[in-house]
C-alpha cells in the first residue's frame, strides 16, 4: 500500500472506523432502567451477536442503535460520526433529521415477525423504500430486487402476495428488502424466533451466506448454534448491562461469569 497516497490511506481509515459504535449508552423506559452503560463496536464486515435472557436489553439496544428507540446518555456513532442530540435525560432526542434518515437508511433492520406490507407484492415489498424513500431508478432497483429475491432462494415468488409464503420464506423476502437498500450493515432482531425449526433453516443459511460474504451485522438471537457459527463477537447481556463479551469460540467454550455459565445451560437445556 502507497502510504503517500491520501486517497489509499483515507480508503484504509474508511475501512478502519467501525460501522457503529456505542458508548455508554442508557435507556429507561420511565422508571425502569433497561440499558445502563452499555459500549459496543461493529466493525465493517464483522457479525456481532447480542445474547442473554428475556428482558435483558438486546433489542431495545438493537433498535437505539438505529434511533428506533430514544436513549438518555451515552454516544451513538455510524462510521464515525457521532449522532447529534438536543435536550438531555428523558429530553433527549436526535437533533438533526437528515442524519437520523441517512443512518436509518444505511443500517437496515429485519424484524422478527417480517414486518412485509401485505398489500405489496413481494418484489414491490424489495422495491418500495428504494424507489420510494431513496428515489433510485425504479429499473435498477428492480433488477436489483430481483437478483436479491433469487439469491435468498425464492425468486419464483416476486408476484407472489406476502399471505401466500410460508414464514420462512417471508424472512427471506425480508432480507432481501433491506439488503435491496444496499445499508452498511444489517440489524437482525431475533429473525428465526417467530418460525417453526424446519423453517429456521432457511433462514440461517441466509444469514451464514450474508456473513461469509463479511456484510456487517448486529444479530439479536436466542439461537446459539446460529451465534455461535456466524459470530466474529458475542456480547453477553444481563439486566442491561454487558456481562461477559467475547470471540465465540472463547465465549461459549470457555464462559467465565456464573451468569452466562447459568444461561448457557439453561439455554441448552431447552
Ligand atoms: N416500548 C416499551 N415500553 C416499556 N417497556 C419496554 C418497551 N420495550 C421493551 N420494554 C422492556 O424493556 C426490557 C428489555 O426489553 P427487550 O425487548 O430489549 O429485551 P430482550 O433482551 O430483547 O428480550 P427478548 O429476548 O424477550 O426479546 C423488558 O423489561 C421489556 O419489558
Amino acid at each position: 500500500m502507497n502510504e503517500a497516497d491520501p486517497t489509499v490511506s483515507a480508503a484504509a481509515e474508511s475501512a478502519r472506523t467501525p460501522v457503529i459504535e456505542i458508548r455508554g449508552l442508557h435507556k429507561a423506559y420511565g422508571a425502569l432502567q433497561v440499558l445502563r452503560g452499555v459500549s459496543l463496536t461493529a466493525p465493517r464486515g464483522h457479525v456481532v451477536s447480542l445474547i442473554g435472557s428475556s428482558g435483558s436489553g438486546k433489542s431495545t439496544l438493537l433498535r437505539c442503535c438505529n434511533l428506533l428507540e430514544d436513549s438518555q446518555q451515552g454516544d451513538i456513532l455510524f462510521e464515525g460520526e457521532a449522532v447529534r442530540w438536543r435536550g438531555a435525560g428523558m429530553e433527549r432526542v436526535p437533533a438533526d433529521r437528515a442524519q437520523v434518515t441517512r443512518l436509518r437508511t444505511n443500517l437496515s433492520m429485519v424484524f422478527q415477525q417480517f414486518n412485509l406490507w401485505s398489500h405489496l407484492t413481494i418484489l414491490q415489498n424489495v422495491m418500495e423504500a428504494p424507489v420510494q424513500v431513496l428515489r433510485r431508478n425504479p429499473a435498477e432497483v428492480e433488477a436489483r430486487a430481483r437478483a436479491l429475491l433469487a439469491k435468498v432462494g425464492i425468486g419464483d415468488k416476486a408476484d407472489a402476495w406476502p399471505a401466500q409464503l410460508s414464514g420462512g420464506q417471508q424472512q427471506r423476502a425480508a432480507i432481501a428488502r433491506a439488503l435491496c437498500m444496499e445499508p452498511k450493515a444489517l440489524l437482525l432482531d431475533e429473525p428465526t424466533s417467530a418460525l417453526d425449526p424446519e423453517l429456521q433453516q432457511e433462514v440461517v443459511k441466509v444469514i451464514k451466506d450474508l456473513a461469509a460474504e463479511h456484510r456487517t451485522m448486529l444479530l439479536v438471537t436466542h439461537d446459539m448454534r446460529l451465534a455461535a457459527d456466524v459470530s466474529d463477537h458475542v456480547v453477553f447481556l444481563h439486566q442491561g448491562l454487558i456481562e461477559e463479551e467475547g470471540p465465540p469460540a472463547r465465549l461459549f467454550g470457555a464462559p467465565r461469569s456464573d451468569r452466562l455459565r447459568q444461561f448457557l445451560s439453561a439455554t441448552m437445556a431447552e
